[in-house]
């Protein structure tokens, strides 16, 4: 699979230049090369793919939602069936492993096919009033039109996870996928054709964020913002949707714990923690980002764990052998680099890692090693800022309410793993931690039916499950006096 297709916009149903005439090059992390083009979209194709979702969204919305939903497992099913292809092109455009981009894929269906199963649960409210001869009714309604801004870690998947309950609920979207990595996200574009979603209904438009996302945010025609990305754009976003009082659903950043007690099994958390940091090149908003491992157990499990560091192989994301490929561009990559030196400055020790792998085959891409940094202290810069990359800082801990007070030192509350089997020191991270997604015993990995919830910098609103698909239903009151 080598070629390099040039993607218009795809707004009301037919690809459409981009009224900039402007293109932009899709670059590989494994080596540079141009695997996309492009169209950058300003304000004026905003508005366009507002007003063609609006007017499908007023039609679509009268359509039964089993209806709804038929057509939409019918959109799931097409994307499976082009899993060879989308899962290659994500390979070729995000340099996430083969392994990883074919189960992306999977989870971009099935998001879409747990958002169908609610089709007939959209339930509202019928209670007696205060007043005689009078019922209140509480109906369920859509929100209209939805823009979906999303982010380069998987961004099938999370245009899946937007997309799906967007549509089943009765609303339309505009889809504007970062430019990082566009490519996967656009053929959806010519499945919603073949699966024959009605025109207008999805609209995919590229361009930057700072133009194009913020024009689809600031129109009024827009009812709701479902953005994933870095807590600086979300928290922008969320000033600009201030002024049209706009629902937002943001789930960004985070700087997850990991803490493995002393009664921990020691395997267990060993390889929760491993796949948990070096999934995906460590670019998972979920991903271990710091690991507090008690002094008792230590030197057993730092043993372990070391062993499995040692061995995973970077290299050519299309290799079935590969463990890990690149980082996404360039400025994560000075962003690893950085974080390392500053890290050493402050005191810590490189364990293992630390700098790009040499050799032919690294010259070009943004490749970054495994990378362990020990005599690591709460107050350095690497436990507090977000890495989002295959840098783990591992400090040792001796009591309970110290490593809680530790884990809730931070700005961000998305996800955090314990490993332990003592349901006192389960129930009492239940109780004490100050994170919306607690992983116990294992590592990372949400399902459909959970919620994934930021606290504090990690965003706000949450996603997916039953409180994740409310969020694209608003809420209409009669009082009906008979
Ligand atoms: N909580 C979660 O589930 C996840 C969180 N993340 C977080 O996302 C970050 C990495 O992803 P990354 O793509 O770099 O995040 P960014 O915040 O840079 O971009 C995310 C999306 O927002 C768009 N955007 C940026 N600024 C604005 C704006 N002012 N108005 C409208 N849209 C805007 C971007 O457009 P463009 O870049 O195309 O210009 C992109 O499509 C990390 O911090 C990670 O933690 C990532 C995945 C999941
Ligand atoms: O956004 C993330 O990084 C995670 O929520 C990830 O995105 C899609 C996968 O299903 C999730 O693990």
């Amino acid at each position: 699979m080598s070629e390099i297709k040039d993607y218009k916009l795809f707004i009301n149903g037919e690809w459409v230049e981009a009224t900039s005439g402007e293109q932009a090059d899709i670059l590989s992390p494994s080596d540079e090369s141009v695997v996309g083009r492009v169209a950058m979209g300003v304000e004026a194709d905003a508005e366009n793919a507002l007003k063609a979702a609006e007017a499908a969204q007023k039609e679509w919305k009268k359509v039964p939602p089993r209806k709804r939903a038929e057509l939409m497992r019918k959109f799931a099913a097409e994307i499976r069936a082009n899993k060879d292809y989308l899962s290659k092109l994500l390979v070729r455009e995000q340099g996430k492993i083969i392994s990883l981009a074919e189960i992306e894929v999977e989870v971009t269906a099935t998001f879409i096919e747990y958002a169908c199963d609610w089709a007939r649960h959209i339930e509202g409210d019928i209670m007696p009033s205060d007043n005689p001869d009078e019922h209140i009714w509480i109906h369920k309604i859509p929100r209209g039109v939805i823009v979906a801004i999303t982010a380069w870690n998987f961004p099938l998947a999370l245009a899946g996870r937007k997309i799906g309950p967007a549509l089943v609920a009765g609303n339309s979207i505009v889809v504007k996928p970062t430019q990082e990595t566009p490519l996967a996200t656009l053929e959806l574009g010519f499945l919603a054709e073949k699966v024959g979603l009605p025109k207008g209904l999805l609209n995919i438009v590229t361009g930057s964020g700072r133009v194009l996302g913020n024009a689809l945010v600031e129109n009024p025609i827009t009812k709701m913002v479902t953005m994933t990305g870095s807590t600086p754009a979300g928290q922008q976003i969320f000033r600009t949707a201030a002024n049209n009082l706009t629902h937002v659903q943001l789930e960004l950043g985070g700087k997850a714990p990991c803490i493995v007690f002393e009664d921990a099994d020691i395997d267990q958390a060993v390889e929760g923690a491993f796949h948990s940091r070096f999934d995906n090149c460590g670019q998972v908003c979920t991903c271990n980002e710091r690991m507090y491992v008690h002094e008792s157990i230590y030197d057993t499990f730092m043993e372990k764990f070391m062993n499995k560091v040692k061995a995973l192989k970077v290299g050519n994301p299309m290799d079935i052998d590969t463990d890990m490929g690149p980082k996404v561009n360039a400025s994560e990559l000075k962003h690893m680099k950085e974080l390392v030196a500053k890290s050493m400055e402050e005191g810590a020790v490189l364990a293992y890692g630390g700098k790009s792998p040499e050799g032919a085959e690294f010259e070009k891409g943004h490749w970054f090693e495994p990378t362990v940094l020990t005599n690591v202290s709460q107050e350095m810069t690497i436990v507090h800022e977000e890495s989002f990359g295959p840098i783990l800082p591992v400090i040792k801990f001796s009591d309970f309410d110290q490593v809680v007070e530790y884990a809730n030192d931070c700005e961000y509350g998305l996800a955090a793993m314990v490993f332990t089997k003592d349901m006192q020191k389960i129930l009492r991270c239940n109780d004490e931690l100050e994170f919306g997604e607690i992983y116990v015993n294992r590592g990372h990995g949400e399902q459909h039916q959970g919620f994934h919830n930021g606290y504090k910098l990690s965003g706000s609103g949450g996603e997916d499950g039953k409180y994740g698909f409310e969020q694209y239903l608003e809420k209409k009151t009669f009082y009906v006096k008979y």
